[in-house]
């Protein structure tokens, strides 16, 4: 019978090396027995999820990601759980997490900076066509697959849009939106265009090798409420027109992922379709 029909349990797989560790969680290597496929198990502890009061962060992870369907998105193919934990059976990214790439590099060259941002915008669009906003794009939730590709992943965060959080968060506030670092912008209503304003962080991050608005965390939200940062003169006059048209303190003025996928910074270094 299919993987897909009847219930997996942990003796179906051949567990591997420990490919990481994540906030609630590892990840292994993984074969499921009767048919070869490799995969990454992510195995959570459900007295950690219980704790850290994230448990239906994760029903939710696993709700919106088993749906989804896209070469820059990673699979969810299915999940089990034991007494104590619970199992992600997860697509395996064969080069790992892409901010270790990043910290190795430093900064990406514009080129391969390009094709990465060309692959969240179709990635983004995906999800937001789906009503669905990731809500946590950054390097550290993005995995490089065998080709080079990358794939969103850790959809703990996200949710249908509209939405208004409730859920503390915490991590690196550089990602953050304006709307989201205002006094009163939790409880404001905001939609899918706070990932339009983390794709232009993560471009930046992608050219410079940190965040636009870096700094103490006081220091960061202010910037950030502002819209202050500079872009370094080594960045290209293109690179920088789209930065600037992403990180718009009004989301309704940030760029359209329709039009970053055919900006000119984009199309000069990306085989343009049918091209
Ligand atoms: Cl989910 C999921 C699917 N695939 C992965 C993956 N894949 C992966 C591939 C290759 C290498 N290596 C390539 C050679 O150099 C050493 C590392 C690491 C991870 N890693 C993580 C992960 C999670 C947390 C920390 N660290 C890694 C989660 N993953």
């Amino acid at each position: 019978s299919s993987l897909r029909d009847r219930e997996l349990t942990l003796n179906d797989f051949e567990i591997g090396k420990p490919l990481g560790k994540g906030k609630f969680g590892r990840v292994y290597l993984a074969r499921e027995r009767s048919t070869g496929f490799i995969c990454a198990l992510k195995v959570l502890h459900k007295s950690e999820l219980v704790q850290g009061k994230v448990e239906k962060q994760v029903r939710r992870e696993v709700e919106i990601q088993s749906n989804l369907r896209h070469p820059n998105v990673l699979r969810l193919f299915g999940y089990f759980h034991d007494k104590k934990r619970i199992f992600l059976v997860l697509e395996y990214a064969g080069h790992g997490e892409l901010y270790k790439h990043l910290r190795k590099a430093g900064k990406f060259e514009e080129w391969k900076a390009a094709q990465y941002i060309a692959q969240m915008a179709a990635a983004l669009k995906y999800l937001h066509k789906k009503h669905i906003m990731h809500r946590d794009i950054k390097p550290e939730n993005i995995l490089v697959g065998i080709h080079g590709e990358i794939k969103i992943s850790d959809f703990g965060w996200s949710v249908h849009a509209p939405n208004n959080r409730r859920q503390t968060m915490c991590g690196t506030l550089d990602y953050l939106p304006p709307e989201m670092v205002k006094p009163g912008g939790k409880d404001n209503f905001y939609d899918e265009k706070i990932d339009l304003w983390s794709l232009g962080v993560l471009m930046y991050e992608f050219l410079v090798g940190e965040a636009p608005f870096e700094d103490t965390p006081v220091m960061t939200q202010r910037r950030i409420a502002r819209g202050e940062m500079t872009v370094p003169s080594f960045v290209s006059p293109e690179a920088r027109d789209l930065i600037k048209k992403l990180l718009v303190l009004d989301p309704s003025k940030r760029l359209p992922l329709t039009e970053v996928e055919q900006h000119p910074w984009i199309l000069k270094h990306c085989l343009a379709k049918g091209g």
